[in-house]
Formats: C-alpha cells, sequence, structure tokens
C-alpha cells in the first residue's frame, strides 16, 4: 500500500500532478487535499481506470488530517503563484504561513513521509518545513525535498533546442544546481551528456534561459499565472523517483532536488566545494528506500560556473535565513 497526497491539489499544479500521479500504478491512495474544489478534482479523477483510490478532502472535518494521516508521499503545490513584475520571494508573505501550517500538519500526522515542496520560494519553503519538523522533533533530513527537477527539464528541452536535436526522452542531461529562483539557479552547462559544443555566448544565453525559464511562463500567461503544466510534469517524474527507489527499484541515474547539505555524508564536500555554505542546495542525489541515499559530488566546474555558483550562494543564505527566521518567530 502506497498513500499520495497532494495538498493544494484543485489549483493550476495540483489538477494535472493529481491526474499524472493517478497514472502511477505505485500508488494504491491518492489523497487530493485543499482549501476549495478538492472533492470535485478526486470525483473527476476517481473515474480513471488505474489502480488506486482518489479520495478528495476539505478543511473541514479534520479533511488535512484525514488526507494525511499515513501518507507515504506528501507533495505540496499549494499556494499563490507569480504575476508579471514579481520575483518567487515577493510571494514569501502569503505562502510562508501556508506551508508552516502544512508541515506542521505533516509533523502531526505523517511524520515519516517524504516530503515534495513545490510552493516557492522554494529556497525558503524548505528551510520552513525542515524548521518546523525540527520544533515538532520528526525531522529527518533524508525525506525533505525542493522540487527543482523543472529546472532540469527545461535545461535538457533549452540545449536539445539550442543544439537543433530532438527534445524527446530527455536525452540531453545537464546538472542544474543551487537554488531555485533566478541566479540561484545554476546550471553546469560544460557537463553537458551527451556533450555539445556551444560557444560561450551560447552557453551564457542558455544560462540566462534556464535560470529565468519561469518568467518566461509568467510573461506568456500574462497575469492568469506560472507554469503549471510543465512543473506537474516534473513533479511527477520527481514523485515516480522517489517512490521507485522507496520500493527498492531506484535508478542509477541521480536525480536532482534542494536538499539539506547534512542529510548525507556527500553534502560536507559540496558545501565545502561552494564555500561552506549555505546549508541547503539543489545536488546530484541517489535516491533509496529511506530518501536520500547518497549526495553526489559536482564534478568538474569552469571558471564561469564558479563565478555562478558564488552569485547563487549569496542570494541564498539570505532566502534561507529568511525561512528559519520565520520558523523561529512562529508561535508553534
Ligand atoms: N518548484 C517549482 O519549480 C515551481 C513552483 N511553483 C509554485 O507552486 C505554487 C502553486 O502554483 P499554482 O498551482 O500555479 O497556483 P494556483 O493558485 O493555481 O493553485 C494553488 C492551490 O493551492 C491552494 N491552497 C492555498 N492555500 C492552501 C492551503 N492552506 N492548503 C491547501 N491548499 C491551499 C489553492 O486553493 C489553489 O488551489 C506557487 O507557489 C508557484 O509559485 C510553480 C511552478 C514551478
Ligand atoms: O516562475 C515561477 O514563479 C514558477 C516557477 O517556479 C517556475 O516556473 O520555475
Amino acid at each position: 500500500m502506497v498513500k499520495a497526497t497532494v495538498i493544494g491539489a484543485a489549483g493550476g499544479i495540483g489538477q494535472p500532478l493529481s491526474l499524472l500521479l493517478k497514472q502511477n500504478t505505485l500508488i494504491t491512495d491518492l489523497a487530493l487535499y485543499d482549501v476549495v474544489n478538492s472533492p470535485g478534482v478526486a470525483a473527476d479523477i476517481s473515474h480513471i481506470n488505474t489502480p488506486s483510490v482518489v479520495k478528495g478532502y476539505l478543511p473541514p472535518d479534520g479533511g488535512l488530517e484525514k488526507a494525511l494521516k499515513g501518507a507515504d508521499i506528501v507533495v505540496i503545490p499549494a499556494g499563490v503563484p507569480r504575476k508579471p513584475g514579481m520575483t518567487r520571494d515577493d510571494l514569501f508573505n502569503i505562502n510562508a504561513s501556508i506551508v508552516r501550517d502544512i508541515a506542521v500538519g505533516i509533523a502531526a500526522h505523517a511524520p515519516k513521509a517524504f516530503v515534495l515542496v513545490i510552493s516557492n520560494p522554494v529556497n525558503s519553503t524548505v528551510p520552513i518545513c525542515a524548521e518546523v519538523l525540527k520544533k515538532k522533533g520528526v525531522y529527518d533530513p533524508k525525506r525533505l525535498f525542493g522540487v527543482t527537477t523543472l529546472d532540469v527539464v527545461r535545461a535538457s528541452t533549452f540545449v536539445a533546442e539550442a543544439a537543433g536535436q530532438p527534445t524527446d526522452s530527455l536525452k540531453f542531461k545537464i546538472p542544474v544546481i543551487g537554488g531555485h529562483s533566478g541566479v540561484t539557479i545554476v546550471p553546469l552547462l560544460s557537463q553537458t551528456s551527451p556533450s555539445v559544443s556551444l560557444d560561450q555566448s551560447t552557453v551564457e544565453s542558455l544560462t540566462n534561459r534556464i535560470q529565468f525559464g519561469g518568467d518566461e511562463v509568467v510573461k506568456a500567461k500574462d497575469g492568469a499565472g506560472s507554469a503549471t503544466l510543465s512543473m506537474a510534469f516534473a513533479g511527477a517524474r520527481f514523485a515516480s523517483a522517489v517512490l521507485e527507489a522507496a520500493s527498492g527499484k531506484g535508478s542509477s541515474q541521480p536525480e536532482y532536488a534542494y536538499v539539506d547539505l547534512t542529510s548525507e555524508s556527500g553534502g560536507k564536500e559540496v558545501a565545502s566545494a561552494i564555500g561552506a555554505s549555505p546549508a541547503y542546495f539543489s545536488v546530484p542525489v541517489t535516491l533509496g528506500p529511506n530518501g536520500v541515499e547518497k549526495i553526489h559530488g559536482l564534478g568538474k566546474v569552469n571558471d564561469y560556473e564558479q563565478g555562478l555558483i558564488k552569485k547563487a550562494v549569496e542570494d541564498l543564505d539570505g532566502n534561507i535565513s529568511k525561512g528559519v527566521s520565520f520558523v523561529e518567530s512562529s508561535k508553534l
């Protein structure tokens, strides 16, 4: 039995993500929670003839508790998205308390679940989740992930396009490390596999496009939100990787996720490679039955990429302490 819970299931990401999770045959119970419309989304998705049993929950009558109880994996796309002109950090004021309160629920009702945070600003919402779980005495850093898969997906697509190659099957693998906003997103294009020859000006424009890919969608949606469909694809892909690893069928390919660098021994080496801070960083990880099994090194990083990492670390430090202070000043 594998129970997956989506928090924010009626939203722009939540609906297609729930649809994709309904197609995951590892999941036997799919719980869809939102503050609005989740019963309708659940009724609709429940008609699909794949194995999982789908239930929708709203806040009244302990809906959050029922949705979380016994969950093996909790995916969180709850909260507000950006509008043109906003940064992800501008979402902090609203989304920080939403994520904090969800984390309180997880601590009480699903303390052993894998927790996948999609809500922005991920650079701060992951530390918020971690601090709540620490305060409640149930923090397992191996089980908490900021979902940065969309950056990896975008990098693969944009590089394939630049190389004039098909975008199928994520053919191009590009490490994308750091955080999940603007300059904190650091693609290591020199490590593209299979290797492609790109001149420096193409590297710089591709780097910029990967860092600001989210803004492209925000601009195109023109006030109607940010990436939802590509995010649902990326979120479902990462959730599947976590569940497959949990079932003992882990892949030898690392996944990228924004994790606590103290969660595994390899994190110390990454921390010293990037300058001993910050505490959270998107890194290549091998997943296993208990979550993060190994944090891999960053490979050979060139001078241009070192410069990108330096800028990323400066911003990330502030984003992380903002999340930590928010929980410190919250009454839990
Ligand atoms: N990590 C990533 O790569 C990405 C993250 N995002 C972020 O994901 C979040 C969601 O985006 P969208 O789905 O487009 O927004 P949306 O507004 O369409 O959906 C959000 C859903 O969350 C629900 N919600 C609000 N407060 C809640 C609470 N306390 N408990 C449960 N549900 C609650 C809302 O009712 C709504 O259905 C945003 O913060 C966005 O910035 C978006 C794209 C990529
Ligand atoms: O850009 C946004 O606000 C949503 C997001 O995180 C992304 O698309 O990467």
